[in-house]
């Protein structure tokens, strides 16, 4: 299959700078729609956590059960399950939470290669440009649960941990399932990166690494501080 040229590699690939002086100063009014399409779509949305995770996780994989299992527990404690849209974990967890009767969330991205939103998904957007589809998930989730990943998944982790330790988002669980994938990451966070003075001890208690679902889900509840109906914290100004 023949790989598309994305709206985002026209805006950030430098090999197509000869297009920025003509088309940039447009291409502010796609981004721009592109927004107002996502606050216009997901404003509705009470309760939500966000689900990350590998686009290659394949089903019939315990990696893809615990996916589902996640979306499911989410949706039974009344939580809308947002996902990237994709496959793989994305597809799991939108599963177990349409399965279970909740709200099913995803927020696709255009790829060079084609793909669409997996069938599980009840609301769907598609995305051109990844940093606006990012807002979207910090905006309209209130707590992230981030299975094994790759690139995309550590991306959207440390993107919500940084937003946390600088308090552009407060009350926002996070929490990493799979203590055997994880342990050597939070190990090289606890130990290297804390020792040479890059974080400081609160930042790396940040995150509940954890296998039980079911803690993952009580662990959001507790710190997320939005009860169903409450639409969040309404006093805050803009
Ligand atoms: C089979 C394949 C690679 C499909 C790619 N299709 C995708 N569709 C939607 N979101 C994606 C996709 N790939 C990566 N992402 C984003 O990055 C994360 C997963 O990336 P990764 O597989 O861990 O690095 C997801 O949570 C999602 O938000």
């Amino acid at each position: 299959m023949k790989a598309r040229i994305t709206a985002d590699q026209h805006l950030l690939d430098s090999n197509r700078r000869s297009e920025w002086k003509q088309k940039d100063a447009w291409r502010t009014l796609r981004i721009l729609s592109e927004f107002v399409d996502g606050f216009d779509t997901l404003s509705d949305i009470d309760r939500a956590v966000a689900v990350f995770g590998s686009a290659r996780t394949k089903p019939e994989t315990p990696g893809y059960a615990l996916a589902e299992e996640v979306g499911a527990a989410l949706a039974k404690e009344g939580f809308s399950v947002i996902t990237g849209g994709g496959p793989g974990v994305m597809e799991a967890a939108n599963k177990g939470a349409a399965e279970a009767g909740g709200e099913s969330i995803g927020l696709g991205i255009e790829l060079p290669f084609e793909q669409g939103l997996n069938g599980y998904v009840d609301i769907g957007l598609d995305f051109r440009y990844f940093f606006v589809r990012k807002t979207m998930f910090v905006k309209y989730a209130q707590a992230f649960i981030v299975l094994p990943g790759g690139f995309g998944t550590m991306d959207e982790l440390f993107e919500a941990l940084t937003l946390v330790q600088t308090k552009k988002v407060t009350q926002f669980p996070v929490v990493l399932l799979g203590t055997a994938y994880w342990g050597g990451l939070v190990d090289w966070l606890r130990g290297r990166m804390l020792e040479d003075g890059m974080v400081n001890p609160a930042d790396v208690e940040l995150m509940l690494v954890t296998d039980d679902v079911a803690e993952a889900v009580a662990h959001i509840v507790a710190g997320c501080n939005t009860k169903p109906g409450s639409g969040g914290d309404a006093a805050m100004p803009s």
